[in-house]
């Protein structure tokens, strides 16, 4: 692997306040020029930067197979900090990479170490860990938590090809979203908060077909061949990362009604690590018990088959999790108020905060049901981790940790 091109930059990025001191960052990268086709094309970064110690990114990891809603999710969760998330500006238009005023979301994608004729050429998928850079994934990763900048490849899913390195500056919060982000202890490591989406096979099949079918004219055989054949490698590498996320959603079929091959009535959970720090489980009604509710009746409307919640403790891979469940689907969202105020520890800034971030997404996948409740509830989680992290390190207590 020939290094064709080693240049060095400067930059003076540097997310510290005007009261805190900082040095001049210095970041020097070398990318390979090798054949494109079928090859590996970027060696590495290295960064020599020297940054402030305030301010430095909350580190968020989003895992997920692939079509499984890790965007819709990322949506939700940059809304909740406001503003819109956008690809770099004046970029690569092929960019995986989203940024808002708070948030800096990469696509783990970008670290393919082999482009798709690679793949194709040694036999292996996207989601085996010979195809990934994990090196530079912990290095770049590390990096950006150090309050350094970046310059990460781009894996272009148009083309399937590696494209020249994008310019990361840190951000607030900085998530790694993709099929690997809790897959190497080195990374793993460094995360703040973890998250896992668990789509059973039966609803991934049925949102696999409902998109690649209607939206990119793939046919039947063509999806179950593909979800075939990714089915070992999902097992041996994204599945088992489940263990280690502090959140995990998981998603099947509804209970509600018997034998349902539809996927369309869905039963979620949120599965939440207890003991972990910034970060108290949502409860409903009461902290601990193992309770059931039916909210249908006089507040909360409910067509067939109505809407079931559960919530109690558990344990998950030798953790102690509380899980909260919600089988079926809402009605009238507006009415979410009601289910709303029966959850304890949602970390709301205000009275209906849940309610108004679905209503405000009513048009996102998910919104009926427990997808969409859950995947906003984490997100404000996130929000509050954040603020606590951020309190701590500058020494204050938030509201939240008070109380
Ligand atoms: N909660 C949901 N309820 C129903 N369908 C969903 C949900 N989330 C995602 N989907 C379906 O899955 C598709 C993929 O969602 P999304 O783009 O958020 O996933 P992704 O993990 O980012 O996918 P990829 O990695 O392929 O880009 C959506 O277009 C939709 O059809
Ligand atoms: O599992 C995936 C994560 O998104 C993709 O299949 C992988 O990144 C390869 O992409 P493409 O199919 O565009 O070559």
């Amino acid at each position: 692997m020939a290094i064709s091109s080693l240049h060095a930059t400067t930059s003076l990025h540097s997310p510290c306040t005007t009261n805190t001191s900082f040095r001049q960052n210095q970041v020097i990268f070398f990318t390979t020029r090798s054949n494109r086709r079928g090859s590996t094309r970027h060696a590495g970064a290295r960064t020599f930067q020297v940054s402030c110690s305030a301010d430095k990114p909350v580190v968020i990891g989003l895992a997920a197979d692939s079509g499984c809603g890790k965007s819709t999710f990322m949506r939700r969760l940059t809304s909740v900090f406001g503003g819109a998330a956008e690809p770099p500006k004046g970029g690569n238009p092929d960019s995986n990479t989203l940024i808002s005023d708070t948030t800096t979301v990469i696509c783990l994608d970008d670290y393919h170490s082999l482009d798709r004729t690679g793949r194709k050429e040694k036999g292996v998928t996207a989601l085996d860990p010979r195809a990934n850079n994990f090196d530079l994934m912990y290095e770049q990763v590390k990096a950006i938590k150090e309050g350094k900048a970046i310059d990460k490849p781009i894996y272009n899913h148009v083309t399937g090809l590696l494209d020249p390195p994008e310019l990361i500056q840190p951000p607030k919060i900085f998530v790694i979203e993709g099929l690997h982000p809790m897959f190497d202890e080195r990374v793993r490591d460094l995360l703040d908060f973890s998250i896992y989406l668990d789509i059973s096979d039966e609803v991934k099949f049925a949102w696999k077909i409902q998109r690649d079918m209607a939206e990119r004219g793939h046919s039947l055989e063509s999806i179950k061949a593909s979800i075939e054949a990714r089915k070992p490698d999902f097992d041996a590498f994204i599945d088992p990362q489940k263990q280690y996320a502090d959140a995990v959603i998981e998603v099947l079929p509804t209970q509600l009604i018997p034998d349902d091959n539809e996927g369309k009535v869905l039963r979620v959970k949120l599965i939440m690590k207890e003991g972990i720090k910034n970060f108290n489980p949502v409860y409903l009604f009461d902290e601990g018990s193992s309770i059931t509710w039916v909210p249908c009746g006089r507040k909360l409307t409910c067509s067939y088959p109505g809407i079931k919640f559960a919530y109690g403790p558990d344990t998950y891979f030798g953790h102690e999790v509380s899980v909260l469940e919600m089988d079926g689907q809402f009605d009238r969202l507006d009415e979410l108020i009601y289910v709303e105020s029966h959850l304890s520890n949602l970390s709301t800034k205000f009275y209906g905060e849940v309610t108004q971030q679905m209503l405000k997404h009513a048009d996102f996948p998910g919104s009926t049901n427990g997808t969409g409740l859950f995947q906003t509830i984490v997100g404000l989680k996130i929000r509050d981790l954040y603020e606590q992290i951020i309190a701590e390190r500058a020494g204050a207590p938030t509201e939240a940790a008070k109380v």
